[in-house]
């Protein structure tokens, strides 16, 4: 079965750890999507090709490669290069996710696109408005992922997760998966019924430091 078809309706978990969390390593991250696949998860989103290679070896579901590579001069570092989307192929990803914002970037939008077209992969263009999406389906992104809504200095303070442009995006008939700030099952499930592929889940599941900042929070009022 296609690719896209295997994790429609359903929830891709994505496993990440900062440099800076306790869960940074590689085998916790394939701990973390061991245990995704185990409660369901349709596929999962990993940073980094040794963790992609490594993920790749552990469960059998689709994975979502990217790389987080801080660039000079600019601020897209979600798979910024044509080397970090042939890395990620060869670890093993199904599907490549790349910042495809409009902000000053080390390689355009429609040279990302033709090197996964070219290693016959999936691009996921991760954007943060529909502006955005239209310039990345139109250089050949094969769907669209709200990730990064929120982020940008253009969209910064939107409402989290940002259902506004998932409607838009509907409305615009463009193919898009729920990604960012989703933190609510009713959340994961009001993005499906706006249209939604399918929908990504990170921090509310796999960063434990975050889940437990939002508890202690709570309690310190
Ligand atoms: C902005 C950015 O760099 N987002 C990254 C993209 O891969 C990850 O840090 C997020 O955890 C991921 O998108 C899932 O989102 P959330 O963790 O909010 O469920």
């Amino acid at each position: 079965m296609d690719i896209m078809e295997t994790m429609r309706g359903r929830l891709v978990v994505s496993c990440q750890a900062a440099e800076t969390s306790p869960l940074h390593a590689t085998e916790h991250i394939v701990a973390l999507a061991r245990a995704a696949a185990l409660g369901g998860a349709a596929g999962v989103r990993i940073e980094g090709v040794r963790n992609v290679q490594a993920v790749r070896g552990a469960i059998d579901l689709p994975i979502i490669g990217i790389t987080k590579i801080a660039q000079p001069g600019s601020d897209v570092y979600i798979t910024p290069s044509l080397e970090d989307v042939r890395s990620l192929v060869a670890a093993g990803a199904d599907v490549i996710a790349f910042d495809a914002t409009d902000r000053p970037r080390p390689v355009p939008v429609a040279d990302i696109v033709s090197e996964i077209t070219r290693l016959g992969k999936a691009g996921m263009a991760d954007v943060s408005t529909l502006a955005e999406a239209r310039q990345a389906i139109a250089a050949g992104a094969d769907f669209v992922g709200t990730t990064l809504s929120g982020y940008t200095p253009y969209t910064a303070g939107t409402a989290a997760p940002d259902f506004a442009l998932m409607g838009d995006l509907a409305q615009a008939g463009i193919a898009f998966v729920a990604e960012g700030r989703i933190w609510e099952p009713e959340q994961a499930r009001r993005a499906l019924t706006l249209g939604a592929a399918f929908v990504v889940v990170g921090s509310a599941i796999t960063r434990p430091d975050e889940i437990t900042r939002r508890f202690a929070d709570a309690l310190a009022g």
